[in-house]
């Protein structure tokens, strides 16, 4: 990417960052986000992955208050410990836990994994929201680009190696439920499935928003999948808008400062932040029901890319041969 084609990408995450902004400050103006009610889950099993900080916390929290098993992924255990003390004395639900997971490696996910099956629970619900932003040029411990890595890569093969529990785990009229969180950063986003890995000039903003890209497309592609093999499982991916957060860490420090003074009126909190991925996770309304894009716990429209059933395919057939997952899909779709 040429450093003309680096700015921008970085003009380009502003404005979608501005505007999204501008909708927040009216929307509270005009009184403000109202919690949403959601009906009790007991017996049910959620992972969060990202759920010791931000919009994860808060969405651990309010699926813990609901009565859910809550196992909370990430790659910090001291941090990760002390969240699940919090939440169990703020809920008083005690089936909270801690399980440790990389996102940035491969092997993690893969052990995460033999983990969780191990203790033989049923999966219900999966939330893929950790995620990093704009860092510097790094790599991933398999050699990806840290964004794509991560964000990306990192969660499509966690859904993958879930996907048998997941199917075991839903029934007709209950069915498990991928949520993904993504970002309007998607809609300035581009895919270069020729560069994935932005190698060259690098932009961390183009990178980010190539990763949230990935993301939207391999949610729709999945519930293709998921609905093509009848299974009772759903996957919706959700925008959380502009939330106060520690992910801004990496940002133009001119950002961090108008965080810093204006967040209450142009950001949302982490709470209002992860009511779109509570909704996602347990609302009835979307019982059976996938491959949406929601906003504000609403259906909308993602960027129109993101509809291309060629590109969903290519991707999810390049994701599988860079992560040596088995691509199922042109069984499924051709039988
Ligand atoms: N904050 C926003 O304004 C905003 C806007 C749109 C989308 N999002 C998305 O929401 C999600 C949550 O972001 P947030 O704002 O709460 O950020 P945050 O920085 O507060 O939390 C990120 C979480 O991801 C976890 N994480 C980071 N690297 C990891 C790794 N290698 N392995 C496992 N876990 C790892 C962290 O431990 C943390 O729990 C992200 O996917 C982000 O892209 C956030």
């Amino acid at each position: 990417m040429s450093p003309l084609s680096a700015v921008l990408a970085a003009l380009r995450v502003y404005a979608a960052g501005v505007a999204v902004m501008l909708t927040q400050l009216l929307r509270r103006c005009r009184g403000g986000f109202v919690e949403p009610v959601f009906p009790r889950q007991p017996d049910r099993v959620a992972i969060v992955t990202g759920g010791t900080e931000g919009i994860g916390l808060a969405t651990c929290r309010h699926l813990a208050r609901l009565g859910m098993r809550v196992i909370i992924v990430a790659n910090h255990e001291a941090n990760g410990q002390e969240v699940v003390r919090k939440i169990k004395e703020e809920t008083l639900n005690e089936k909270v836990e801690f399980l440790y997971c990389d996102l940035g490696s491969l092997r993690s996910v893969r052990e995460f994994v033999c983990t969780f099956k191990e203790k033989k629970l049923p999966l219900h619900v999966l939330v893929n929201n950790a995620g990093v932003m704009m860092v510097p040029q790094n790599k991933t411990v398999d050699g990806f680009e840290k964004h794509f890595g991560l964000n990306y890569l990192g969660h499509f093969v966690l859904t993958n190696l879930l996907l048998d529990t997941l199917k075991a785990s839903g029934c007709p009229g209950r069915s498990a439920r991928v949520v993904t969180v993504s970002s309007a950063t998607h809609y300035v986003g581009k895919l270069d499935m020729e560069n994935l890995q932005s190698s060259g000039s690098y932009s961390p903003h183009n990178a980010y928003a190539q990763s949230k890209l990935a993301l939207v497309l391999f949610s729709y592609h999945l519930q293709k999948l998921l609905a093509a093999q009848g299974s009772h499982v759903t996957a919706n991916v959700v925008d959380p808008g502009v939330v106060n957060t520690n992910l801004y860490k990496h940002v133009f420090w001119g950002t961090r400062l108008f965080k810093k003074l204006f967040a209450w009126w142009f950001f949302k909190t982490v709470d209002e932040g992860a009511w779109t991925s509570v909704y996602a996770a347990v609302t009835p309304d979307l019982e059976g029901v996938g491959g949406l894009y929601l906003y504000n716990e609403k259906k909308t429209q993602s960027l129109a890319v993101t509809y291309d059933l060629e590109l969903q395919e290519q991707l999810w057939a390049r994701s599988c041969q860079m992560t040596g997952i088995v691509d199922v899909t042109r069984d499924v779709f051709s039988g």
